[in-house]
């Protein structure tokens, strides 16, 4: 079965079948299912905040367009005197995935819905972008095409102990590969801009800025709209150390014109562990510089433990506990970077043909006229929601990276979603954050929902840990020295599993289903009765029958 991402669902998967594009296939399916609940909601126009009209009104709307509205008096909190009609029922500044997402939900329901997009670029700044956002165009997609390409020089070598012969590996064109993933790219962009034409979603080219509580500004024309959704994602975000300038960030690890020979990446979250395995997969020398004795910040303790032995026994560079100080570029053209430990101590990693900023990202926030219009923004820039994804001036909205609540892309759709609800069919929906599971797709992959093992202590008290640690079939006689781990929290109290975590091939993979059952409330002794399939790795899960270790809580806080 050939399996391709698809426009319709931002990262959903669709398979290939007949003529039919993928991506329109399913776009039928998802927009025929989301149209049965237009007329669910057209039945019942009493309870939604405004009366949707007719999409042909948006066209009309926009072709009647417009000189700029006389000026309102928009005191901040968003009060301003509503005009009686407005271009649109919902206007979006950003068309990545919480945006396309929400927009195509509240059409299908029947609301006039324009989204704002900057024009296509590979590379993204305050002019650039393009539509399908930072997932599909500099992130999850792009990323995943370079992890596949670069997993065939471990498949290659490893391949030598079931048999194969032909040293050396086959050669690898990096421009063959660049030159797809663009293809690619340029395909899924277009996909969802039709994804937004099919479902009635006007398109409006350039950059968006908030006026007022109802007014949007793009390069120089104005919108009017009911209410107005920001979901304009967020960038990377560069430490400021000397130097900052001439590290690359995500975007451009994903558009070198050559590989790179040796690399420093430096931080130790999602970014840097991804693009890190790829490289070095690649065969560059990869460094990895953070701060903290153990990368993956936030994850289980163990698993953050055991992915450590495992980046290293694939031979990537960690170095811990150390701060960056400075890059510089050498006579070579090349670059330097300074570490500095706790103690003071220099360390200097020379000769790098790119060193790759992975510090984490910021909202996307300045110059978006948020302030002027009274919305409140956080410490990072993100803006403040409730938990209806609605900010302190009503008719202003924030979804996905920008609220950075959990900046996932299955998160950003679900909010979307769960906003066009609230919306448009008049139905207060709140996204649901319990159990939303998550993979690093490094070498080799990481994959966790629920509890770790130190959250679940704290919050129930009496856990019990299982764990298994074992080396996968294929590497017996792959030669390959990696080994995976699998590791189930249960609540002692209700024999209920609140955490599930792997390290190792295809956790991902697996990891997706045990999300389902985790979410359902599944309990150890339902995991015991299910049998496994063999020969598998995801087999391990359900057969952990001894536990590793209960951890009670001491007498004295039990009884109290
Ligand atoms: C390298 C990388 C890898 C990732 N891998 C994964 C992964 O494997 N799995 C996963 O779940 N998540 C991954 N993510 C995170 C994921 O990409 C985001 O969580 C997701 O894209 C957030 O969606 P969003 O709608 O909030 O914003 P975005 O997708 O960022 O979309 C925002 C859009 O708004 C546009 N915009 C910004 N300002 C304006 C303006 N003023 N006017 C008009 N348009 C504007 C931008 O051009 C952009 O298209 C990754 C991120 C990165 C950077
Ligand atoms: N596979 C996925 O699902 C995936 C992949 C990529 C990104 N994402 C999303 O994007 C978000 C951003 O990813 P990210 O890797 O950029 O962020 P991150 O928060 O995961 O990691 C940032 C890293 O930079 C380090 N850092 C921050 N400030 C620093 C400083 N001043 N000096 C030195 N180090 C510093 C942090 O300690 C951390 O190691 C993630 O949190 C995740 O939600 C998801």
């Amino acid at each position: 079965m050939l399996r391709a991402h698809a426009a319709s669902t931002g990262i959903g998967r669709v398979r290939q079948s007949g003529a039919q594009p993928a991506a329109r296939g399913v776009e039928t399916r998802g927009l025929r299912a989301a149209a049965r609940g237009a007329v669910a909601g057209a039945a019942t126009p009493a309870h939604a905040p405004f009366a949707a009209a007719p999409p042909a009104r948006a066209a009309a709307a926009a072709a009647a367009r417009r000189a700029p509205p006389p000026p309102r008096a928009a005191p901040a909190g968003g009060a301003a005197p509503a005009p009686r009609s407005y271009d649109y029922d919902i206007i979006t500044i950003g068309a990545g995935s919480g945006g396309v997402r929400g927009s195509r939900f509240a059409a299908s329901y029947g609301a006039r819905v324009a989204v704002v997009e900057l024009p296509f670029e590979y590379i993204s700044s305050d002019t650039a972008g393009g539509v399908g956002g930072t997932c599909v165009l500099r992130g999850c997609v792009p990323k995943k095409l370079m992890v596949y390409a670069s997993e065939y020089a471990s498949a290659f070598r490893d391949s030598e102990g079931f048999g194969w012969e032909g040293r050396p590996l086959p050669g690898h064109s990096w421009t063959s590969f660049l030159e797809a993933k663009r293809k690619e790219l340029q395909r899924l962009n277009g996909a969802y801009k039709n994804t937004l034409k099919n479902a009635n979603v006007e398109l409006i080219e350039g950059r968006g800025r908030v006026v007022d509580a109802h007014t949007v500004d793009v390069d120089g024309v104005r919108y009017t709209a009911k209410n107005i959704v920001i979901a304009v994602g967020g960038k990377p975000s560069r430490i400021s150390i000397p130097g900052a300038d001439l590290c690359i960030t995500s975007d451009e690890a994903l558009e070198l014109a050559e590989r790179p020979n040796k690399i420093t990446v430096l931080g130790a979250g999602y970014i840097a562990l991804e693009f890190a395995g790829v490289f070095h997969r690649f065969g560059a020398e990869t460094h990895v510089a953070f701060r903290a004795p153990l990368p993956l910040r936030g994850f289980d303790e163990e698993v953050r433990k055991f992915a450590t032995e495992q980046y290293a026994a694939t031979g990537l560079n960690l170095h811990a506990g150390l701060k960056p100080a400075e890059v510089t570029r050498q006579p070579d053209g090349r670059f330097a970077v300074t570490l500095v430990g706790e103690d003071g101590s220099r360390t200097v990693i020379k000769d790098n043909d790119q060193v790759l900023m992975a510090t984490g990202r910021a909202p996307k926030t300045s110059g978006l006229g948020l302030e002027s219009a009274g919305v409140k923004l956080g410490k990072k820039g993100e803006v403040v929601v409730d938990d209806y994804s609605r900010t302190n001036v009503p008719s202003i909205w924030a979804v996905g990276d920008v609220t950075d609540r959990i900046n996932l892309t299955p998160v950003a759709l679900m909010e979307g979603m769960a906003l066009a609800r609230t919306i448009v069919k008049g139905e207060p929906t709140k996204p649901d954050y319990d159990f939303v599971a998550s993979a690093v797709f490094s070498w080799p992959n990481i994959a966790t929902v629920g509890l770790t093992e130190e959250q679940a202590v704290k919050r129930y008290g009496d856990v019990d840990v299982y764990t298994s640690s074992f080396r996968p079939m294929r590497n017996t006689i792959s030669g390959s020295p990696l080994r995976s781990f699998m590791k189930l929290i249960v609540d002692a109290g209700s024999g209920v599993v609140v955490g599930a975590h792997m390290v190792g091939d295809d956790s991902a993979e697996i990891m997706q289903g045990f999300a389902v059952a985790l979410k359902l409330g599944v309990t150890k002794q339902q995991l015991d009765a299910t049998v496994g399939i063999h020969p598998t790795a995801a087999e391990e899960f359900v057969t952990m029958r001894s536990v590793s270790r209960e951890v009670r809580r001491p007498a004295a806080v039990a009884a109290a």
